[in-house]
C-alpha cells in the first residue's frame, strides 16, 4: 500500500471514530501515525531524487520573504504589480500564474521578497516533486499573506488553512512549550511544571513507541498543550510556525457592512487592487508583522549614512548584526559603539551580546 492510501485509511478511521474520553487514546495514536506518514510524503526518500519536475526554487534574497497564497483570480498578480517592481502577468482568466516571479517590495529601506506561489498549493500535500518545492518555499517565508476574495464565501480560507496545516505549516501559533530530547539510554522521562490537562504519560509513551523512540526527555511547560502539539514537537524539523496575514481583496465589489465585518476579524486587512484602496495599509501591516528594525552604520571618521539603513530582526544582538554583514565579520570584532535608544549614554561601548533598538547607529570596531 502506498503512503497516500495509508493516509486515507487513517483519516477514514479517524472520521469514523467518535470523539470522547474513551477514544482519546486511540485517536491520539492515529494522529501520531498520520503525522509520520505526512512527513514521509514530503521528505524526499533517502537516496532517491529530490522529486524532479520543473524547478521551483526561489533563492532567498533581501531582508525577508513573504509568500502569497490564494486561489486563482483573487488578485495576487494585481497586488504584486502594485506593490513591487517586478510585474507579473494579469489576465481575467484563471491560473495565469504558472511560475513564481518573485517581486521586491522596498519599504523603510528594507528589501522584502514577495513570492507568488503557483495557484493554491493544492496537491502539494500529495508529495509530488513540484508541490514539494512549493511547500519548501512557503516554509522558509517569514510571513504568509493569504489573499482572499471578499466576494467569495468563508470556505476559501478554511481550505487553504487545511492545506497549509497538512504540509506542516502552523499559522499564527507559537511553538508549543515542550522540551524534547531523544537519548540513547534511560527510558522515557516525563516532567512537567503542572500536569497537562489533555495529555497523559501513557499516550506520550505509546506515541513515542510508534516512532521507535524508547529513550527521551520530555518536559512540558504548559498545561494546555494538546496531543497535536506533542506530535508537532516530535516532528519538529518538518513543522514551521509562521505568522499569517489574511488579506481580502475586491472590497469594491461588496457592501460596506460586509467590508466592516471582514475588517474586524483578527490578523485581517482589506483592500481593492482595482480601486487602489488599502494597499498602503497592507504594506504597513506587512512591515509590522515582519517585526524588522532599521539600523544605521557608521564608519570611523565618516558621518552616518542615513540614506542606506541596514535591516535586522527585532531583538537582534550586535553578533547578529555582524552576521548579517558577513558570516566571518564577528571574528575580527573588538567592540561596537552604539548611539540610540538601546544605550544609556551615547555612544556606548558594547559587546556582541548587546540588543539593538530601532534606528540605533552602530559602529563596529575591528581588532
Ligand atoms: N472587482 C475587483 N476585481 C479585481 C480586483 N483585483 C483584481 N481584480 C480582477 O480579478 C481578476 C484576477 O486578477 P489577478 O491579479 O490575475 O489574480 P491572480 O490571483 O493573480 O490569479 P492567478 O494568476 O490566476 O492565480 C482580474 O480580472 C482582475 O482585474 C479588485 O480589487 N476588485
Amino acid at each position: 500500500m502506498g503512503i497516500l492510501e495509508k493516509i486515507q485509511q487513517i483519516e477514514l478511521e479517524m472520521s469514523r471514530t467518535q470523539k470522547n474520553k474513551a477514544t482519546e487514546y486511540h485517536l491520539g495514536l492515529l494522529k501520531g501515525k498520520l503525522a509520520k506518514l505526512k512527513r514521509e510524503l514530503l521528505e524526499p526518500a533517502a537516496g532517491g531524487s529530490s522529486g524532479g519536475g520543473q524547478g521551483f526554487e526561489v533563492s532567498k534574497t533581501g531582508d525577508a520573504r513573504v509568500s502569497l497564497i490564494g486561489f486563482p483570480s483573487v488578485g495576487k498578480s494585481s497586488f504584486l504589480s502594485k506593490i513591487t517592481k517586478t510585474k507579473s502577468e494579469v489576465a481575467s482568466y484563471a491560473f495565469t500564474t504558472l511560475t513564481s516571479v518573485p517581486g521586491v517590495l522596498e519599504y523603510q529601506g528594507a528589501e522584502i521578497q514577495i513570492v507568488d506561489l503557483p495557484g493554491i498549493i493544492h496537491g502539494a500535500s500529495d508529495g509530488k516533486g513540484r508541490g514539494r518545492q512549493v511547500v519548501a518555499t512557503a516554509k522558509t517565508s517569514d510571513l504568509i499573506l493569504m489573499v482572499l476574495d471578499a466576494t467569495k464565501g468563508k470556505n476559501q480560507r478554511a481550505i487553504l488553512e487545511k492545506e497549509l496545516e497538512n504540509v506542516g505549516i502552523r499559522l499564527n501559533k507559537p511553538k508549543p512549550n515542550i522540551y524534547f530530547k531523544v537519548k540513547t539510554t534511560g527510558g522515557v522521562k516525563l516532567l512537567f511544571t503542572s500536569p497537562p490537562k489533555n495529555l497523559d504519560e501513557k499516550l506520550i509513551t505509546a506515541i513515542l513507541r510508534d516512532y521507535r523512540i524508547h529513550n527521551a526527555d520530555v518536559l512540558i511547560r504548559d498545561e494546555n498543550v494538546t496531543v497535536d502539539d506533542f506530535i508537532d514537537i516530535i516532528n519538529d524539523s518538518h513543522i514551521s510556525y509562521i505568522n499569517c496575514l489574511y488579506v481580502y481583496n475586491k472590497i469594491d465589489a461588496v457592501s460596506l457592512e460586509e467590508v466592516d465585518r471582514i475588517a474586524r476579524e483578527p490578523q485581517t486587512i482589506v483592500m481593492s487592487c482595482e480601486m487602489d484602496l488599502g494597499l498602503d495599509d497592507v504594506v504597513e501591516e506587512i512591515w509590522y508583522q515582519l517585526n524588522l528594525l532599521k539600523l544605521y552604520t557608521k564608519r570611523r571618521g565618516v558621518s552616518v549614512n542615513f540614506s542606506d539603513p541596514m535591516v535586522v530582526r527585532n531583538g537582534s544582538t550586535i553578533e547578529q548584526v555582524c552576521d548579517s554583514i558577513h558570516k566571518d565579520f564577528k571574528h575580527g570584532f573588538k567592540y561596537a559603539l552604539v548611539w540610540g535608544s538601546s544605550t544609556k549614554h551615547n555612544p556606548q561601548k558594547c559587546g556582541l551580546g548587546h540588543v539593538v533598538n530601532d534606528e540605533d547607529v552602530v559602529s563596529i570596531i575591528a581588532k
